[in-house]
């Protein structure tokens, strides 16, 4: 049976047949993935599998050697940055590590998108719209002032958080955005976005190897392995699957470990 594809109207992300290469070094090849709007798409995979790079070629920052790479209907492949502004302006982006730029203030650099997309906006509505994303973002709000190297583990999160939620995006990209916080920050976290997810309704192409936030946010994952998606589905639909690393992945201890925490009344299946 061939599987139901969702209707184009529902597709945020359309990749096709994608092939990324360094050099000799070929990272996806003939990779297939689709996102769909409102829903939280969780991307795992080994380390150095391609995740990130993916993300680059959904963003136009990596072109690929082959392959298609849509984004609301529209091609993002050999696109000028200018020409793709009405796309890009639908977007926000956590990069891994935060990202903020150290010499501007949180408040700054929650502005630098603004800035950037609506150079006429005049500075009392940056300062304004920066305020609300901070608290937005679960910042106090006399973090607007501080610089990213005052703000701690979390803070530089939610700053940068607050920063990709600057302009009100139909999407975002969230590359590992709990690496290196505590459980408890991690779980608030994933919370906060959770929340905000469903209040803006946006779509979220969400990178991480954390098993607990693939529990609590996410409505299907896409397993990056062998240069391609290999599967994408729930968490349920994936553990029906025999394949190796899946099975070490989401049965392994760490794996079992999340879902008796997200789901506590599930019995052991080893
Ligand atoms: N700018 C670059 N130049 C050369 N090789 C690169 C570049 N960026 C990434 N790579 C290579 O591409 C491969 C995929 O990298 P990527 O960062 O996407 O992995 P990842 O799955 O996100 O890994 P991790 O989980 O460790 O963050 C790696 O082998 C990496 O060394």
């Amino acid at each position: 049976m061939s599987p139901v594809l969702p209707d184009d109207a529902d597709v945020v992300i359309r990749v096709r047949g994608l092939k990324t290469a360094f050099g000799e070094q070929v990272v996806h090849e003939a990779l297939d993935l689709d996102v769909r709007r409102g829903e939280v798409l969780g991307v795992v995979g080994g380390s150095g599998t391609g995740k990130s790079v993916l993300m680059r070629a959904i963003i136009g920052l990596q072109t690929p050697v082959e392959g298609s790479v849509e984004v609301f209907g529209e091609s993002m492949v050999g696109r000028d940055v200018t020409d793709a502004l009405d796309i890009r302006k639908r977007w926000g982006i956590l990069f891994q590590g935060g990202a903020l730029f150290s010499t501007l203030t949180v408040a700054e650099n929650i502005q630098v998108p603004l800035r950037e997309y609506y150079p006429d906006i005049r500075p009392p509505l940056l300062d304004e719209i920066a305020a609300y994303k901070v608290v937005m973002a679960g910042l106090p709000a006399d973090a607007g002032p501080k610089y990213p190297a005052e703000l701690s583990g979390g803070m530089t999160k939610r700053a940068a958080l607050a920063r990709a939620l600057a302009l009100d995006p139909d999407l975002v990209f969230l590359d590992e955005p709990t690496a290196g916080l505590d459980p408890i920050s991690a779980a608030n976290f994933d919370t906060l976005t959770r929340e905000l997810q469903q209040t803006m309704g946006l779509t979220v192409f969400l990178i991480t190897h954390d098993l607990d936030t693939l529990y609590a946010l996410c409505d299907r994952v896409a397993v990056l392995a062998d240069r391609k998606v290999i599967a994408v589905g729930t968490i349920d639909e994936l553990l029906a699957l025999d394949h190796p690393w899946i099975q070490e992945y989401f049965n392994g201890p760490r794996g079992r470990t999340a879902m008796k925490s997200a789901r506590p009344a599930t019995t052991d299946r080893t």
